[in-house]
């Protein structure tokens, strides 16, 4: 037997490689082969550029590992809007594992975002021990909640009428893209999602779900929406989507939501700093069941991101930052003013307090979702003295906490 391993070429995908690239995606994730085609389509409307490899040396050449990213803007702490490359669709076949290809495809591709000028890249992993090599740290999280509807008393009186309505499909196709929008515009961390992005999720086709639930129903409100289905035979109500602009639809939406006649259990997942057990007599009626890493951000021009985000405290500093991967290690002096910083890559520190931290690190910092302090104490980060721990953590903090609020 040759046991010479076979020839694999990497490239960019082309159209006659589609239906292998759904092939190995749907057999690696589980899902239905062959997809419907308006979902292939809409799909591949969504994809910026793919990675494929295939085994020249073996019968056919299959194709036999994919990668690919969406152009995906991100809001960061202060309301900027940066671009980013959503990583996704990684895939290699069971066949072909461990021999270097995520390296070889993430390689590539790092490259061409790096070449773009994109500051940042942005994924959602499927498990938690593989990103953090090429950069990325695990950045907007989500507690799992599950509501006990029968405990629910709100603490204030319920208006007459709150104006939340189902919405018919025509009034949720018009509004809700543009309250996402207005949404994600307000929301550290959430991903916005291109005009592209929509009629696959208002498709809202079966193979998402589980065959037990029903189709979404959609509750509207002039400042928000809430996505529900339900499980008839479990009684539960799963919402799969709540975006308030406002702190009233929040109330409102939630008011609703907790208030289904026949449904025992409502589980949603929601911001760590959700304030919706604040509004209840018995706060103990939200139980958190999980909480979940939902965003992983890599910092791909240092000088970029940290320049694009505000701080809520005036200092400087000089991070020195460390990276295995694509080029970022230096030292990178941030002087904050008034809340922007001024940031530039220095050769030495010239005086300024010195705090030593991965390119990963500085990513889950980056957006507010994992103090200093915290990565500090737990020796992520090495600072000079403790008043630079305190200062590094001072300047990072944010008021709210960072939510993506769309999986990719
Ligand atoms: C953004 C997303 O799309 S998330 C989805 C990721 N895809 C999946 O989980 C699907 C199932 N898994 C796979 O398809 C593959 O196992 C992949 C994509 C995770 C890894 O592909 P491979 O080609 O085997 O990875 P490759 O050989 O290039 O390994 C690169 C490095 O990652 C490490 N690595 C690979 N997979 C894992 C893992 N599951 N957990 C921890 N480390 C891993 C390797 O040990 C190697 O480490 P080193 O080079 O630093 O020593």
């Amino acid at each position: 037997m040759n046991s010479q391993p076979s020839p694999l070429s990497l490239r960019r995908a082309e159209s006659a490689d589609w239906p292998e690239i759904i092939a190995l995606d749907a057999r690696t994730f589980a899902l239905p082969a062959p997809l419907p085609d308006a979902e292939v389509a809409e799909f591949r409307a969504r994809v910026t550029d793919t990675m494929v490899v295939r085994d020249d040396g073996s019968d056919g050449a299959p194709l036999v590992a994919v990668s690919l990213y969406f152009r995906l803007p991100v809001t960061v702490p202060g309301g900027a809007r940066l671009d980013s490359a959503g990583l996704s669709w990684v895939s290699v076949a069971a066949t072909h594992r461990r021999r270097g290809l995520l390296r070889r495809m993430l390689t590539e591709q790092f490259a061409a975002w790096q070449r773009a000028g994109l500051p940042l890249a942005i994924l959602t992993a499927s498990e938690g021990g593989i990103y953090e090599r090429f950069g990325f740290g695990p950045a907007c999280f989500a507690e799992t909640v599950t509501v006990d509807p029968g405990a629910v008393v709100w603490r204030t009186e319920a208006p007459a009428d709150s104006r939340v309505r189902y919405g018919t499909a025509e009034q949720i196709a018009a509004r809700i893209p543009d309250l996402h929008a207005r949404w994600a515009a307000a929301q550290p961390g959430a991903v916005h999602r291109p005009d592209t992005w929509w009629p696959s999720i208002l498709a809202d086709r079966g193979f998402r779900r589980n065959s037990q639930t029903t189709d979404l129903y959609y509750l509207l409100h002039e400042d928000g929406y809430a996505a529900y289905r339900i499980d008839a035979r479990e009684a539960s109500a799963t919402v799969e989507e709540f975006v308030a602009v406002t702190d009233q639809a929040h109330t409102d939406l939630w008011r609703v939501l907790t208030g289904l006649d026949l449904v025992t259990s409502i589980s949603a997942k929601i911001p760590v700093d959700d304030t919706l057990g604040l509004h209840l007599r018995n706060a103990r009626a939200v139980r958190v069941t999980g909480r979940s890493d939902e965003l992983w951000v890599s910092l791909l021009d240092v000088t970029a991101a940290l320049t694009a985000r505000t701080y809520a405290a005036d200092g400087a500093l000089a991070l020195e930052v460390s990276d295995g991967w694509c080029g970022r290690e230096g030292l990178y002096r941030v002087a904050v003013d008034g809340g922007r910083a001024s940031v530039s890559r220095v050769t030495t520190a010239d005086g300024l307090p010195v705090a030593a931290l991965s390119v990963a690190t500085l990513s889950s910092l980056y957006t507010g979702g994992t103090t200093a302090r915290a990565l500090a104490t737990a020796g992520r980060i090495d600072c000079d003295s403790p008043a630079t721990v305190d200062l590094l953590d001072a300047m990072f903090r944010t008021d709210r906490a960072p939510f993506a609020g769309t999986y990719f």
